[in-house]
């Protein structure tokens, strides 16, 4: 990342951060945009502001221990007034592609335990179309090559072809904090976006995917000529 997009990360947080209350219950997301975001949260919170955060990953989680930005669970607390997160693809109607970091399964958990979700990008992230970037299926271990061939007969069916492919870390099968695996398809552009996740819903293997639709409320871009902000109604 360069030092340029890791400005405009801090700038989308930094305006998503005017949204947050005090008393607010929050979503807190996964991944770099994010963990600026919990850097900005954790100053205010040494300068008095009372907020609870609900961690979307065990590293988002372990970033707030570290900064003292006070936590609780879903399950203390299973209604949240706003999630901010990032996202991997911004699409219309704020349709996103989420997971690059491998947190999207309790991310759209979160997200949709959330009365609003704000998401945090610098413009790179914003597209005509959901699908450059490959789509984040998480997967369950017991019968991956068979809910990976699923997933491409899925994928044909909707015209969608293009390289499926079990993310590796260190050599071995990355796993989620869920302890599932994650396939990134390359489908490219991906058309009947809520009809394709529909689909994809329906493979028994696939435990949850990328593409969350109707989730975010409000898009918070940076980039060279300042903050955009994308509402979904607009
Ligand atoms: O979905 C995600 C993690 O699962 C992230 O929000 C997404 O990958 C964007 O990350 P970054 O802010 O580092 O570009």
């Amino acid at each position: 990342m360069t030092e340029d997009t890791k400005a405009l990360k801090i700038e989308a947080a930094r305006a998503a951060l005017a949204n947050v209350e005090p008393g607010m219950k929050l979503g807190l997301g996964t991944g770099s945009t994010s963990e600026e975001f919990v850097r900005l949260l954790a100053t205010r919170v040494a300068e008095g502001l009372e907020i609870v955060g609900v961690p979307t990953s065990i590293r988002t989680e372990t970033l707030c221990r570290e900064l003292g930005v006070p936590l609780t669970t879903l399950d203390e607390t299973p209604e949240l007034d706003l999630t901010v997160d990032g996202a991997d693809e911004i699409g219309p109607g704020l349709a996103l592609v989420k997971g690059g970091g491998g947190a999207l399964l309790r991310e759209k958990i979160v997200a949709a335990a959330s009365r609003r979700m704000i998401v945090i990008a610098d413009e790179s992230k914003l597209v005509e179309a959901l699908g450059r970037f490959p789509l984040p299926i998480e997967v369950n271990a017991f019968g991956l090559r068979a809910t990976m061939l699923a997933i491409e007969a899925a994928g044909r069916r909707f015209g969608l072809t293009g390289e499926i492919r079990l993310r590796m870390a260190d050599g071995k099968p990355f796993v989620t904090d869920g302890g599932h695996h994650i396939v990134d398809a390359s489908f490219g552009r991906i058309p009947a976006t809520r009809a394709f996740a529909d689909e994809l819903n329906a493979i028994p293997g696939v435990v949850e995917h990328g593409l969350f639709i109707g989730l975010a409320s409000l898009a918070i871009l940076a980039g060279r000529d300042g903050i955009r902000t994308i509402d979904a109604q607009s």
